[in-house]
C-alpha cells in the first residue's frame, strides 16, 4: 500500500528541510498522527499532504492528484502509494478522524468524493456555495418599460452590440447577485454607477460600497467620483427625463471589508457574523478576486437574507493570498472549454434572457442556455477602454492572457513606446540589466525625491508661527509627495533573493544615496517609502497600506509616517508606533493587486529555482502589466518569461462544481 525508504517521521524532517514542507504541515500530521490511534503511516502521510495544500492555497486535496502533489515524486521515489484514488478513498474513510461528505461531519477531515478536506474548510466552501445558490435569484421589474427608457438615456450612442455595460446594468438590476467581472478599463466602475443612478432613481435602499485593502477602496471611491462627474456631463442634455439631482445620491465612500464586519481587537472574529447580521439593502464588493474564500464565508454569513449583492473584479487576476480563489469558481462556468471556441461566453436562462432583452433591447437568443446554472447573475466586460485595442500594454496583457506565446513576442518586437524590455546580462562585472534598472529607478523616484527635499529644506526655513497655515500646507505638499511616489513602481515576482523585493529594495536605497537624492543614515529617513505588514486596528493602518516619511511640521522637525486613507485624509503616526513594515520601492505582485500606477517596472529572476518557478505564473505576469496605465518595462529573460507566461495557476477546490454541477 505505502513503500518509505525511511521510516515516515524522518521523511517528514527531511521533506520540511527541503522546503517541500512548512513546519507546520509536518507538525499537523505528527499531531494528528497522536491523536488518533488508528493513525498509520498512510494517514500520517495524507495529514501531511491535505496541509500542504492549504499552505499553498488550495482548499482540498483531490486524491486524484496525489501523485502530482507528492513531495515525494518531485525527487526521487523515497515514499510510494500503490493505492487507486478508489481504493484510497475507501481506505482512508475507515479512519476515526475522516468521514464522508454524507456523513454527520463530525470528524476533523471530510471526505466528500475525491476530495479531502480539513472539516473547517468544508464548511467554508459548501455554504458559499449555497449562499451564492440561494442569491442567484432574479428580483421582479415592476416597470420593466420605464427603466428600458432610462437605460436607453444611460446607455446612449454606444456601438458595441451586444452593448455588454447595458445588459450588465439591466443584469445586476433585476437579479439578487451580480458578478460584473472584466480586465482594467473594461468600465466595471462605469456600468456599477450607472447602475447605482438607475437604482436611485427607481427605489430606496440602503447601500454600502467595499473592498478588500484601504488602497482598493479608496481607488473605488475615486474611480466612482470621476465617473459621476462624467455621467452628469453625459446625461446634462437629458435632464427633462432623468432627475439628474438623484446623481447625487449615488453612494461614493467605500470602506474595507473588515471595517464593515465590524474588527474586534485581538479576536478573528467580525461583530457582524450571522447572528448580528449588517443592516444594508445592497452591497458592492470591488476586487472581489483578492477575497479568500473564509473570508468570502464571514462576508456571506454576515448578510442579512434580503440582501443583494454585487461583485466586481477582474477573474485573471491573481487568487487571493489565501485559501481559494472565489471569484475564478465563481465565473468558471462560462470558460470555454471548445478547441473552437476561446475565453468566455455568457450562458443565460430563457426566461432571463427574455427580460435582459426587453430591458436593454439587446439580442441575447445567442446566449441562452438548458442548465444555465450561475450564469443568470453573471456578467463579462470583454472591451477594454483604457487600452486603445492598438496600444502596447493591453496588447501585451491580452496576449499574456491568452498564453499566446508567438502573440507575446510579436508585441515585444513592434516596439511600442510603452513597453520596454531589460535584458539580464550577467557577468563577472555584474548584471548590466539590473544596473540599468537601478538607472531607470532613480530617473523615475527622482520627481519624488526632489519634493521631499523641497519639503524639507521648506520646513528648515519656517518659523513656528501661523502653525495652523503651515499644517495645511504641508498636508497639501505630503498629498503630492504620496501622489508623485504612486507615479513609478518596481513589482518583483518574489520576495526573497537579489531579484526579490528585499534584494532589489537594498539596490535601490544604494542608487538613490548614491545619486544623492536620499541620506539613509537611521532606519527612518525624509522620502523612505514603506509598506505596512500586519494590521493594526488601534491606529488604522492596514497589511498593505503604504507610507511615506517625512518631516514634521514645527521647530523639531520629527520624522513622521504620512499615509492617505480611504477617504482622502492623511493618517500621521510617529515612525516609532508604526506596525511591522519595510521599504517598499519594489513590492510584491501579489501586494500591488488593487493598486495602478503611471509606470511600473516588472523584475523576474534570471535563474529561478524549482520552487520559485512554482511561482511565476500567467496571472502574475497579467497582474503585473494590468497594473500600469502609462508605461510597462520588464526586467527578465524571454525563456524565463515564456516560461512564466505558459503556466497557470490551478488552486484545488470543489467550489466551481458545486456552483456549476455537470
Ligand atoms: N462604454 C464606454 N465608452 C467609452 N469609454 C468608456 C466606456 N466605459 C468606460 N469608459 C472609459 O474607460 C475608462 C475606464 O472605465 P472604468 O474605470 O469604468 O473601468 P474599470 O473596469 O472600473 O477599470 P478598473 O479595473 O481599472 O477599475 C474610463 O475613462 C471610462 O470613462
Amino acid at each position: 500500500m505505502i513503500q518509505l525508504a525511511q521510516p515516515l517521521s524522518q521523511l517528514l524532517k527531511h521533506w520540511q528541510q527541503e522546503g517541500l514542507l512548512t513546519p507546520l504541515d509536518r507538525h499537523f500530521a505528527l499531531q494528528m498522527q497522536a491523536l488518533h490511534s488508528d493513525g498509520d503511516d498512510l494517514f500520517t502521510l495524507i495529514c501531511a499532504l491535505l496541509s500542504r495544500q492549504l499552505s499553498q492555497q488550495h482548499t482540498c486535496l483531490p486524491l486524484t492528484q496525489i501523485d502530482k502533489n507528492n513531495p515525494l515524486h518531485e525527487q526521487q521515489p523515497q515514499c510510494q502509494l500503490e493505492l487507486t484514488p478508489q481504493a484510497l478513498a475507501g481506505q482512508l474513510t475507515q479512519y476515526q478522524a475522516i468521514s464522508p461528505a454524507d456523513g454527520e461531519l463530525n470528524t476533523p477531515l471530510i471526505l466528500d468524493g475525491d476530495r479531502l478536506y480539513l472539516q473547517r474548510y468544508y464548511q467554508f466552501e459548501t455554504q458559499v456555495a449555497e449562499r451564492l445558490t440561494r442569491l442567484n435569484q432574479p428580483i421582479t421589474v415592476a416597470a420593466p418599460d420605464k427603466v428600458a427608457c432610462i437605460l436607453n438615456i444611460l446607455f446612449a450612442g454606444q456601438a458595441e452590440k451586444p452593448d455588454w455595460q447595458k445588459v450588465a446594468t439591466a443584469t445586476a438590476f433585476s437579479q439578487k447577485l451580480a458578478v460584473i467581472t472584466g480586465g482594467p478599463g473594461t468600465g466595471k466602475t462605469t456600468t456599477v454607477t450607472k447602475l447605482l443612478l438607475l437604482l436611485c432613481l427607481e427605489q430606496q435602499l440602503t447601500i454600502k460600497l467595499v473592498a478588500p485593502t484601504g488602497k482598493a477602496a479608496a481607488r473605488l471611491s475615486e474611480s466612482i467620483k470621476a465617473s459621476k462627474a462624467r455621467l452628469a456631463q453625459e446625461l446634462a442634455p437629458y435632464g427633462d427625463e432623468l432627475d439628474l439631482e438623484q446623481l447625487k445620491q449615488v453612494p461614493e465612500e467605500a470602506a474595507t471589508l473588515h471595517r464593515l464586519l465590524g474588527v474586534i481587537p485581538g479576536s478573528h472574529r467580525f461583530r457582524h457574523h450571522k447572528d448580528n447580521p449588517l443592516r444594508l439593502d445592497l452591497l458592492i464588493l470591488d476586487e472581489a478576486s483578492m477575497v479568500d474564500l473564509p473570508m468570502m464565508h464571514k462576508l456571506l454569513e454576515a448578510l442579512p437574507e434580503h440582501t443583494r449583492l454585487i461583485l466586481l473584479g477582474d477573474q485573471d487576476q491573481l487568487a487571493s493570498v489565501e485559501a481559494g480563489a472565489v471569484l475564478a469558481d465563481i465565473c468558471a462556468g462560462l470558460k470555454q472549454t471548445s478547441s473552437q471556441e476561446s475565453g468566455w461566453r455568457m450562458r443565460y436562462s430563457q426566461e432571463k434572457a427574455a427580460l435582459l432583452s426587453q430591458l436593454t433591447n439587446e439580442d441575447l437568443s445567442n446566449y441562452i442556455d438548458a442548465r444555465p446554472a450561475l450564469g443568470d447573475s453573471l456578467a463579462m466586460l470583454m472591451h477594454s477602454h483604457r487600452f486603445k485595442g492598438d496600444a502596447g500594454i493591453g496588447q501585451l496583457a491580452g496576449a499574456v492572457n491568452r498564453r499566446d506565446l508567438t502573440g507575446i513576442l510579436s508585441v515585444w518586437q513592434k516596439g511600442y513606446d510603452e513597453l520596454s524590455w531589460l535584458e539580464h546580462q550577467l557577468s563577472p562585472q555584474g548584471n548590466a540589466g539590473l544596473k540599468a534598472l537601478m538607472a531607470q529607478s532613480v530617473d523615475k523616484y527622482r520627481p519624488y525625491l526632489d519634493l521631499v527635499g523641497h519639503l524639507a529644506n521648506k520646513e528648515q526655513a519656517q518659523e513656528v508661527d501661523k502653525e495652523a497655515d503651515q499644517q495645511l500646507d504641508l498636508d497639501e505638499i505630503a498629498n503630492q509627495i504620496i501622489t508623485r511616489f504612486n507615479n513609478f513602481r518596481i513589482l518583483c515576482a518574489m520576495r526573497a533573493g537579489e531579484y526579490g523585493v528585499e534584494g532589489i529594495n537594498a539596490a535601490v536605497t544604494q542608487a538613490l544615496k548614491d545619486a544623492q537624492l536620499i541620506q539613509p543614515s537611521s532606519e527612518f529617513y525624509a522620502g523612505r517609502p514603506i509598506i505596512i505588514q500586519s494590521n493594526d486596528y488601534n491606529l488604522g493602518l492596514f497589511n498593505g497600506d503604504i507610507g511615506v516619511i517625512l518631516p514634521g511640521h514645527g521647530p523639531t522637525h520629527r520624522l513622521m509616517a504620512y499615509f492617505v486613507q480611504a477617504d482622502g485624509s492623511l493618517l500621521k503616526v510617529l515612525p516609532a508606533r508604526l506596525p511591522s513594515h519595510e521599504t517598499c520601492y519594489a513590492m510584491t505582485v501579489h501586494k500591488s493587486q488593487g493598486s495602478e500606477f503611471q509606470q511600473v517596472a516588472f523584475v523576474l529572476p534570471p535563474r529561478p529555482s524549482v520552487a520559485q518557478r512554482q511561482l511565476l505564473t500567467k496571472e502574475l505576469v497579467y497582474t503585473a502589466i494590468t497594473r500600469a496605465k502609462g508605461h510597462f518595462s520588464c526586467l527578465g529573460s524571454q525563456a524565463v518569461f515564456e516560461a512564466a507566461c505558459s503556466q497557470v495557476t490551478l488552486r484545488a477546490s470543489g467550489l466551481a462544481q458545486r456552483l456549476w454541477p455537470a
